[in-house]
């Protein structure tokens, strides 16, 4: 069995974008309130005596948008104090990311993970559903600052939207030619969007393969991730491109991960609803920290058997909670 050390932390469910993809304008959403939030000291004790010793010794933070939690920079700290934490990386939009990126690196963040969907401004902000000032060359900006800092590795997450940004596959994919960056490209999930997703909402990983084999040829890099991607390489280049392919393949055999909400709900898997453990309601009512060892690793135990199997379909299920919320 596939030992699962690695949580992904929500720190936020709010967000300074409006993702097609993941919370579109319109769709009615309801944040969670201040007072439902695990303050930092509960996060962090359910961190240190709850989640390192049944195991979890590699942390993800992620959001809604992470950088909107007020303190991060400090959370970053206390997080990365622990002797046990073996991984702290983030997966963040990059909009507020250039000023704070050496800060985060100073604190012990050592990886992290930026949305980029588009070179184009335009299309970019068609995306991120922005009709101000256009928003792209700030997140480009914040890419540059944590590639100055020392991010490394540094990946750069495309969700491909069939007919809106796919004719950019190419462009996207050549960031990795002459710059150590890892881009990934992930399968759009029917997730917070229906509408958009239509009959067929995802490129398939193996069609965005060969479109890029045809231009450059690919070969598979000897690195592989933590996660999910399949990583491969175009000949001499010196990034890697990642493909996460979670529609038309099934990783879950080597699913390593749990998730964590802001709220403070465990989720055994990003799929699946069942069996998730509302912990913040335990922690506030007295549950002892005993007790709430034993409930996770009762979770733990029984996680194979809720991994996601409903893949045969093409599609997902139907969820109560957006990507958002439950951080990708
Ligand atoms: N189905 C599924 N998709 C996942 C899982 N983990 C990540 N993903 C998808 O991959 C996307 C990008 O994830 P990231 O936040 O960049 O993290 P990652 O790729 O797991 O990170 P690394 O630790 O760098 O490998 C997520 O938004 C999901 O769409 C998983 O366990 N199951
Ligand atoms: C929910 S976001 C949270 C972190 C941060 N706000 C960001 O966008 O990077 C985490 C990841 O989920 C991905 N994501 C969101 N909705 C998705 C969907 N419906 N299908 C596939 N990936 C999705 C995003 O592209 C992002 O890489
Ligand atoms: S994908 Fe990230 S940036 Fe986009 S709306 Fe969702 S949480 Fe916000
Ligand atoms: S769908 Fe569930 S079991 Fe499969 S890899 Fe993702 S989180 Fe793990």
């Amino acid at each position: 069995m596939n030992q699962v050390d690695y949580l992904r932390i929500s720190l936020i469910d709010r967000c300074n974008f409006r993702c097609q993809y993941c919370m579109p304008e319109g769709a009615e959403l309801e944040y969670a309130l201040k007072q439902q939030l695990l303050s930092d000291a509960e996060l962090l004790t359910l961190i240190q005596e709850v989640f390192i010793p049944v195991g979890f010794t590699r942390f993800r933070l992620t959001g809604g948008e992470p950088l909107l939690r007020p303190g991060v920079v400090d959370l970053v700290k206390a997080i990365a104090s622990f002797s046990e934490t073996q991984d702290l990386s983030m997966t963040t939009n990059g909009f507020l990311l250039s000023p704070i990126a050496k800060n985060l690196y100073e604190a012990g963040l050592r990886r992290i993970n930026i949305s980029l969907d588009s070179l184009d401004p335009d299309i970019f902000d068609q995306i991120i559903g922005n009709h101000g000032r256009s928003r792209w060359q700030q997140v480009w900006d914040g890419i540059q600052a944590a590639y100055k800092v020392g991010f490394n590795p540094l990946k750069l997450n495309v969700v491909v939207i069939p007919g809106v940004n796919d004719h950019e596959i190419l462009d996207l994919a050549a960031l990795t030619i002459d710059k150590q960056w890892h881009v990934r490209f992930i399968e759009f999930m029917p997730i917070g969007n229906w509408q958009l997703f239509g009959d067929r909402g995802w490129v398939s990983s193996t069609d965005l393969r060969q479109r890029i084999r045809k231009q450059w040829g690919l070969t598979e890099s000897q690195i592989r991730g933590n996660g999910p991607a399949d990583v491969f390489q175009i000949p001499g280049a010196k990034g890697t491109l990642g493909f996460i392919s979670q529609m038309s393949e099934c990783f879950c055999d080597r699913c390593n991960r749990m998730r964590f909400s802001a709220d403070g709900w465990l989720r055994p898997c990003l799929l699946n609803e069942t069996g998730q453990l509302d912990l913040k309601t335990a922690l506030r009512s007295g549950v002892s920290i005993h007790q709430l060892r034993e409930q996770v690793r009762h979770l733990l135990a029984i996680k194979p058997e809720i991994n996601f199997k409903g893949r045969d379909s093409g599609t997902t299920g139907t969820y109560s909670r957006t990507m958002s919320q439950i951080g990708g």
